[in-house]
């Protein structure tokens, strides 16, 4: 999650309420009071939205379905805000006769409640207060924190059941020393649940050393063989070990120290030697494919797009309604990385309008064929490889080791592919 605020700017507060008016009403209030205004008319929007930017301040109604007043969505968004980011400044909004729901949101964790129907000044003087309380915890976390922080992590979006129990996982294994095993299909997301497991655990003030296994467990490779020296007492993540044959994993296990959490992926446990299985295979968090997880490609598309539409500074509209059902029955060849540069590239191609199915590779649905209604146009091999390029020395600011490493490659062999791409 986004957690750096910029210190020179206007504090901004974000609203999470279902109902438009009140958003016109804040909004006009806050930027009265010389304060950045950003709107979610659900959770699942603001935690796209924070993701891109944070909040000093998050005002939160807990009631999103008509009829329901014991706020349990409210407190649901409540626990993933504090979740994704703990330092969260999140003031409840309750009916009028919530005392008790107010005072359970407290003991959830929030900083403070407003209840309707209320005064502006009274807001006001609540949201200046949360406001000046996240600026003192930063001071103090400063203070304290003599190690830099680890760089934020992105947060892990998706609402499906399945994504809810992987983040449950998650949650619970982070905070231990427990070695981890992240299996899944490639793309799907094992590096950043990797991360979070690691900016959640106690030694996330420390670096975590990112290695690919093969570089490892190569006996020539000094420069792989300092960087996991670098991990001693500390964490390590050794990606695709799954593409090292028994012998190299048994090279590997010989290189990691006792005290070394390791965090490990792998398209499955299987490929693991038994040895390399009870070294990091303690436990396994596996990521589920796209297609297990009900609407969250769909999810997923509209984080991307904010996220390339603001990274490129182009306009966006959206998806068109066509995009939108045709996105949650598409299986995405390189999973969530796959749908991540299909937005991207639709993003800066496109001229600004509605994202439509041809955008992004798509075909329409046709009812006259018997074949699943849509495929993404499969890139040839050298355009999809120059894509993953680019894409990564993008994530990466251009930095070529970084880049690199996420690749899977050494950076002479990254520079080489550039070169052969003309990048
Ligand atoms: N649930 C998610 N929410 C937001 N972004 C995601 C999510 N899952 C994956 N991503 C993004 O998709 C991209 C691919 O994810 P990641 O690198 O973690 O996959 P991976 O399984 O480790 O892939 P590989 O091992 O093949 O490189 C990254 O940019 C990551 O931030």
């Amino acid at each position: 999650m986004n957690t750096n605020i910029p210190p020179s700017t206007p504090p901004r507060v974000m609203l999470i309420d279902d109902d438009r008016d009140v958003h016109q009403s804040i909004a006009v209030l806050l930027r009265r009071a010389g304060l950045d205004f950003a709107g979610a008319t659900s959770p699942d929007e603001a935690y796209s939205l924070l993701e891109l930017e944070p909040a000093e301040v998050i005002l939160l109604d807990l009631n999103f379905t008509r009829g329901q007043s014991q706020g349990e969505e409210g407190f649901a968004a409540l626990a993933r805000l504090l979740d994704d980011d703990p330092a969260a400044t999140v003031v409840v909004i309750t009916g009028h006769s919530g005392v008790r729901i107010a005072v359970a949101a407290m003991r959830a964790g929030a900083f403070d409640f407003v209840m309707k129907p209320w005064r502006n000044d009274e807001l006001l003087e609540r949201i200046h207060a949360a406001i000046a309380h996240r600026q003192r915890r930063r001071e103090i976390a400063a203070l304290v924190q003599s190690q830099p922080a680890t760089p934020d992590t992105p947060a892990l979006l998706g609402s499906s059941a399945a994504m809810e129990q992987v983040r449950q996982l998650v949650r619970r294994v982070a905070p231990t020393t427990s070695d981890v095993l992240v299996t899944g299909p490639a793309g799907s997301g094992r590096s950043l649940i990797a991360r979070t497991i690691h900016s959640g655990s106690p030694r996330a003030n420390r670096a975590m050393v990112v290695i690919e296994a093969t570089a490892a467990a190569d006996p020539t490779d000094d420069l792989a063989r300092a960087e996991l020296a670098r991990a001693k007492s500390g964490t390590v993540l050794l990606r695709h070990v799954d593409r090292l044959d028994t012998a190299g994993q048994t090279r590997l296990i010989a290189r990691l120290e006792a005290d070394m959490r390791v965090i490990a992926t792998a398209q499955s446990a299987q490929a693991l030697s038994p040895a390399l299985r009870a070294r990091a295979g303690t436990i396994e968090v596996a990521v589920p494919p796209l297609a297990a997880r009900e609407d969250d490609a769909l999810l997923l598309a509209r984080h991307f797009l904010r996220r390339a539409a603001r990274q490129h500074g182009r306009p966006f509209e959206g998806l068109s309604p066509e995009t939108e059902a045709l996105l949650k029955i598409t299986p995405w060849p390189d999973e969530v990385r796959g749908l991540e540069q299909a937005i991207e590239r639709a993003v800066v191609l496109g001229d600004g309008g509605l994202i439509g199915p041809a955008d992004l590779g798509l075909k329409p649905e046709r009812s006259d064929e018997q074949t699943p209604a849509a495929q993404p146009v499969m890139l040839n091999l050298q355009q999809s490889e120059r894509g993953l390029i680019e894409a990564a020395l993008k994530r990466n600011g251009f930095n070529i080791s970084h880049a690199a490493e996420e690749l899977g490659l050494s950076r002479a062999a990254l520079y080489r592919r550039m070169a052969k791409h003309g990048l």
